[in-house]
């Protein structure tokens, strides 16, 4: 695959454990946006009917910058996040992520390229229930080769410095709603991966765990130079990021930078 994993994420030595998100490979010179669509394009056939889920969308994502794509209901979001994902491919266009022609990608290269450098984080967190929060952050580390007593002991460490070294041994459901969604925030991260998506992630969360879980979020950003894409319907939500790009019909109506985050959004 072209592009290896560009984004460095280490953390300070000084307040993480070294097994904790170190690149497991060597990591070439990041250079140039991370994300970058030209005329991208995607059309759903329903019967006779044709629906131009997205149309023609250029984009550009800088590298360690929190980015929102928000719009209302059926405005192509999930579709957009699904292209940059590498979970469907294009009708139309292009889209390269850390330099990597996705578009042209084969199943197997678009496989690969979703466990080995992305993060996914999601509404209703996806945890799988008969498992603790250990092994569900270790999990996706199986799926990259790594043995067993490593992921276990990088799985420990992503979560201890989310703040749930005591609750490694849980279940989902001895868990809160803004716990499990940081045992999900540590799963995504426990891969190291080039890029976050995060799908509606606080759409399951009452105000102010979804305030606290978004501060996070940029903490975490801050902290290893990553780069997220988040998808949300909401203006509030979308207001912690950096970056707001509106969607309606399948195009860009609008990027927006915030220059006065949210009160809260930054500590
Ligand atoms: N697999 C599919 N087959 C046919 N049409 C689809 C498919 N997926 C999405 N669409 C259509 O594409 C358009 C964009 O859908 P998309 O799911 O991207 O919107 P969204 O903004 O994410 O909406 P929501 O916030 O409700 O999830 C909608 O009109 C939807 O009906």
């Amino acid at each position: 695959m072209k592009g290896g994993r560009p984004v460095t994420t280490t953390p300070p030595a000084s307040t993480a454990p070294s097994t904790a998100v170190q690149p497991a490979a060597s990591v070439p010179p990041a250079e140039g946006p991370l994300v970058e669509t030209r005329g991208l394009s995607k059309l759903f056939r329903v019967g006779s009917s044709r629906i131009a889920a997205l149309n023609n969308v250029d984009l550009t994502v800088p590298r360690g910058s929190f980015t929102a794509i928000v719009g209302t209901s059926g405005s192509g979001k999930s579709t957009l996040l699904n292209m940059l994902a590498g979970l469907e491919k294009p009708t139309a266009g292009e889209v390269y992520v850390a330099g990597q022609p996705l578009h042209r990608f084969s199943e197997a290269q678009l496989v690969a390229y979703r466990r080995q450098q992305v993060g996914f984080i999601f509404q209703s967190f996806n945890l799988l229930p008969t498992l603790t929060a250990l092994d569900n952050v270790a999990l996706p580390l199986s799926f990259q080769g790594m043995p067993k007593a490593r992921r276990r002991a990088r799985a420990r460490a992503v979560l201890t410095q989310l703040g749930l070294g005591q609750h490694l041994h849980h279940k989902p459901t001895q868990l809160s709603g803004g716990q499990q969604q940081r045992v999900g925030i540590a799963r995504a991260l426990a891969v190291n991966p080039t890029i976050v998506f995060a799908d509606e992630p606080t759409g399951n969360l009452d105000s102010r765990t979804a305030e606290r879980i978004l501060t996070l979020f940029r903490n975490v950003i801050a902290r290893y130079n990553q780069t997220w894409i988040m998808v949300t319907h909401d203006q509030h939500i979308a207001s912690f990021a950096d970056t707001v790009v509106s969607i309606g019909d399948g195009r860009i109506t609008g990027i927006h930078t915030n220059t006065t985050p949210e009160p809260g959004a930054r500590s």
